[in-house]
């Protein structure tokens, strides 16, 4: 490198860290004067060794006891396979009495202020902030996560959610004024969002602890009570979470069964979905996604379905490749690739392909896997389902077998501490017949093709079933812009990974990938009943009376009346609007005749 690149990069880096300096200390100003305003309660949770230590001691995990009855689920940690515990596997009659329980709950919560609303928000949020360690270190032993990525996908975000809530949810739960239309002008109309009442939740297993508190803090927020059925693949860290939760229900006086966490398998989210909600959210695979539709027809359950993914990434070649490589891996190898919005198809122009699968090659392959509780830091953690390595090496033994390439990983490991991982992969040469161009992975396979125009790269991205989150990387934002216009997804980030951060977004996709939002105003308003009132402007002077012609027994002239009406108010000319008026004036004279009265 020679001096001015090097006195430029230099300048760049510090420029760079000081305006992140500079946002970091702005934001942490605004959050502690948003969440430490007021007194909010400090929570004393309860925590176990378990929850506490990072190297715990016990029995290992034998897949195999597992037979011995479904009325436990097993509890283990993937990334050393030891077992943690077993937990209750609720029956269907079990979930309902919870579901009751929230629905007394709910009954008076929503009579709740805002007020007291944002005192559990912010309670929560303040145990968070003082204990953000132990729930990344509960959330990497039920998951296998590394702490960074738990801090990031788990802490960080749910942070955020909360900071949204607290400061802009009120608004977008007050009612709404709306235009009274044409004809109604002495009127004034409104939107009021009143709480559905019971919410539930059926969430995975990836972010064990985002997936209650995301669900959790919008409902609450927006006047219900919620019932939430956990993964059976991470129940284990439930048990803390509950603490947390019913330690802030107590402290700041809401009733103590608003929030109710279920523990179970299929049986127990059955359960939930028939026991007559007022709205249900199910996050999961677009398998469970139909049976759980099928499953809310017979209540006529509303739903929201948040189901798979196979996000793209389009690197045009104007891209940033110092932004890309480090946004891309993360967008990959975050939660070993175990995302809804993660990264699973990367669509790279042909001029700077080379590029870039050198430099994911290069640092793939510095990566380092292992337990995330192990002692020793690791980029990539564990796969959380029992299988999933299995499952992800069969689709790259799949496109190997039909041309692919792996230039990195590949393989299915046990790392140092027994447990259940797949190497960080680069994958090239894809093609369109290989199940890994239209399969899910969930898995830390970074997937890479190459595209000529920018047809083509829409084309690629379309070409899916899923449609979640989409990414172009360009530094023209004209072509930016459009490119990211015609992609089918949900939702689309320009020169970034996932739209996430930004919570007054709404959160869902299109397709196979399910419909309805969670999250953003959207999602908000979605916990809610959107009641339309509408009532008199000035009831002193004008008041909806029907004119004597169209009261029954209607007069002659009615239907004429009505039609000048119409003209009168909907003309497309002021010409047309008079014309309205003679007809209606004409009806009134000559057609107000009415049946005379029956003789007793
Ligand atoms: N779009 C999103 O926001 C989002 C977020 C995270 C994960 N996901 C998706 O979730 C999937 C991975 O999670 P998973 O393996 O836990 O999904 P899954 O569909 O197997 O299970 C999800 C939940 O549904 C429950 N369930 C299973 N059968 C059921 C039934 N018949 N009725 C009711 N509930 C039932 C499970 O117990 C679990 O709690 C991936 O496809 C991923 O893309 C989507």
């Amino acid at each position: 490198m020679n001096l001015p690149d090097l006195i430029a990069g230099l300048t760049e880096c510090y420029l760079c860290s000081l305006a992140w300096i500079g946002i970091a200390a702005l934001a942490t100003y605004l959050l502690w004067n948003t969440v430490f305003g007021e007194g909010i309660p400090v929570l004393t949770v309860e925590v176990t060794e378990a929850e506490a230590q990072d190297v715990i001691k016990g029995k290992a995990y034998e897949p195999n006891s597992k037979a011995a009855s479904n009325k436990e689920i097993p509890c283990y940690d993937p990334g050393n396979m030891q077992l943690l515990g077993h937990l209750p596997a609720m029956t269907a009659s079990e979930v309902r009495a919870r579901v009751e329980r929230a629905r007394v709950a709910a009954k008076s919560w929503k009579g709740s202020s805002f007020k007291q609303r944002k005192l559990l928000l912010k309670t929560i949020l303040r145990y968070i902030i003082d204990h953000q360690e132990t729930i990344c270190r509960v959330s990497a032993r039920d998951s296998g996560k590394p702490m960074l990525d738990a801090a990031f996908g788990e802490v960080l975000v749910t942070c955020e959610k909360i900071s949204w809530l607290v400061k802009e949810g009120e608004r977008h739960l007050r009612p709404e004024k709306r235009s009274a239309g044409s004809m109604l002008f002495y009127k004034s109309a409104r939107v009021e969002y009143h709480p559905v009442g019971v919410v539930g939740a059926i969430v995975p297993w990836n972010y064990p602890f985002h997936n209650v508190f995301n669900p959790l803090t919008a409902a609450v927020f927006a006047g219900n009570s919620i019932v939430i059925k956990v993964s059976e693949h991470a129940t284990w860290s439930s048990l803390y979470y509950g603490r947390i939760i019913s330690a802030a229900l107590e402290a700041t006086g809401a009733p103590k069964d608003l929030v109710q966490i279920v523990t179970g398998y299929a049986e127990a989210g059955n359960a939930l979905v028939t026991s007559g909600l007022g709205k249900l959210i199910f996050v999961g695979s677009t398998g469970v996604g139909r049976k759980v539709m099928q499953a809310a027809a017979q209540t006529l359950t509303p739903v929201v379905l948040e189901l798979g993914g196979k996000d793209p990434v389009i690197v045009c070649d104007d891209a940033d490749m110092k932004q890309v490589i480090p946004v891309a891996m993360r967008g990959a190898f975050m939660s070993c690739g175990q995302n809804c919005a993660g990264a699973e198809r990367f669509i790279v122009q042909s001029r700077v392909y080379g590029e870039f699968v050198k430099q994911v090659t290069e640092v793939t392959q510095r990566l380092r896997q292992g337990h995330a509780l192990g002692g020793s830091i690791v980029d990539c953690g564990a796969m959380c389902m029992p299988g999933a390595a299995e499952q992800v090496h069969a689709l790259v033994t799949d496109a190997v077998s039909k041309g692919a390439k792996v230039l990195a990983g590949g393989k299915v490991a046990s790392g140092a501490h027994g447990g259940q991982f797949y190497a960080p992969t680069v994958l090239v040469d894809v093609t369109l017949n290989m199940r890994i161009w239209s399969e899910e992975v969930f898995g830390p396979v970074l997937v890479v093709v190459k595209f000529e125009t920018d047809d083509e790269a829409v084309e690629l991205t379309n070409d899916c079933p899923f449609g979640l989150g989409s990414n172009v990387f360009c530094r023209n934002r004209r072509r930016a812009n459009a490119i990211a216009s015609r992609l089918e997804a949900g939702m689309t980030a320009i020169n970034d990974f996932t739209t996430y951060m930004c919570q007054s977004l709404p959160f869902g996709g299109v397709k196979e990938s399910g419909f309805d939002r969670f999250a953003g105003v959207e999602g908000l308003r979605g916990l809610c009943i959107p009641k339309s009132v509408t009532e008199d402007r000035w009831p002193w002077l004008m008041r909806t009376d029907m004119p004597p012609i169209i009261q029954y027994p209607v007069g002659d002239g009615a239907f004429s009346f009505t039609c000048g009406l119409v003209t009168m108010f909907y003309a497309p000319s002021w010409r047309g609007s008079l014309r309205g008026v003679a007809t209606l004036l004409s009806a009134l004279m000559t057609g107000s005749k009415k049946p005379a009265k029956k003789q007793q």
